[in-house]
């Protein structure tokens, strides 16, 4: 009677599969037939399917996977560096990073208990890392396909040592897109900004929406 509800169970919605480099996938799905793809390697989410199996993230065909590297698609989270305004590498460690499964993740209250699948993950420093970023932090990453197949990601990142540190952080997404100019980025008006292209100077967004004309990179 289309009444799954009572019966759906997040935990069978979710399937741990490997992809050919033997590095974990975690593969959610909804009701409907949505589903998501979020891989082990930086917890980089790859797939987005909406129910008619359509994928609306890109990836690049040319994009070759060399661990421990992200590869150029999908969504990653970027941390505890975006971009090159500091000493790390470009869009910082976490996405070139193994992430673990976390079973028991510290409570995270969500709207949308029903017909919803997620995954905890969990990025925790290695020695080697300490030893360029001596930070002590546990970055928690919970992504989430919903029942209308919207998916989100939340993240948390905690201080362990209590020493204070600061970071940058930034989902780096690739939506797929099949005609640019049809694009609208709104909800920026009157935000600050540093321009990449102009030596990272301060401006204010003015208009209500960013438009392409072509591909930009
Ligand atoms: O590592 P990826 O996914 O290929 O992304 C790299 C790109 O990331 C962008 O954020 C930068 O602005 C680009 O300069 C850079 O090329």
């Amino acid at each position: 009677m289309g009444h799954y509800a009572a019966v759906w169970d997040h935990t069978a919605a979710t399937e741990v599969t490997k992809d050919w480099n033997g590095i974990e996938q975690v593969v959610l799905r909804n009701p409907q037939g949505a589903s998501a793809q979020v891989s082990l390697q930086g917890g980089q989410v790859t797939s987005w399917r909406n129910e008619r199996g359509e994928e609306l993230l890109f990836n690049s065909s040319k994009s070759i996977f060399k661990s421990p590297k992200a590869t150029r698609g999908g969504i990653s989270a970027c941390f505890p560096q975006y971009g090159n305004g500091g000493s790390l590498e470009q869009l910082g460690f976490a996405r070139n990073r193994i992430w673990i499964i976390e079973d028991d993740p510290p409570s995270l209250f969500t709207y949308d208990p029903q017909g919803k699948s997620f995954i905890d993950l969990l990025l925790k420093p290695s020695e080697d890392d300490l030893r360029f970023w001596p930070h002590g932090f546990e970055f928690r990453l919970r992504v989430t396909l919903a029942s209308d197949g919207s998916l989100s990601l939340i993240s948390r990142i905690r201080n362990i040592n209590g020493k204070q540190f600061s970071f940058s952080f930034a989902y780096h997404t690739y939506f797929s897109v099949s005609d640019i100019s049809e694009i609208r980025i709104e909800g920026l008006e009157t935000l600050d900004y540093l321009d990449n292209l102009c030596q990272k100077d301060r401006f204010t967004e003015q208009g209500d929406a960013i438009t392409f004309e072509s591909e930009v990179c």
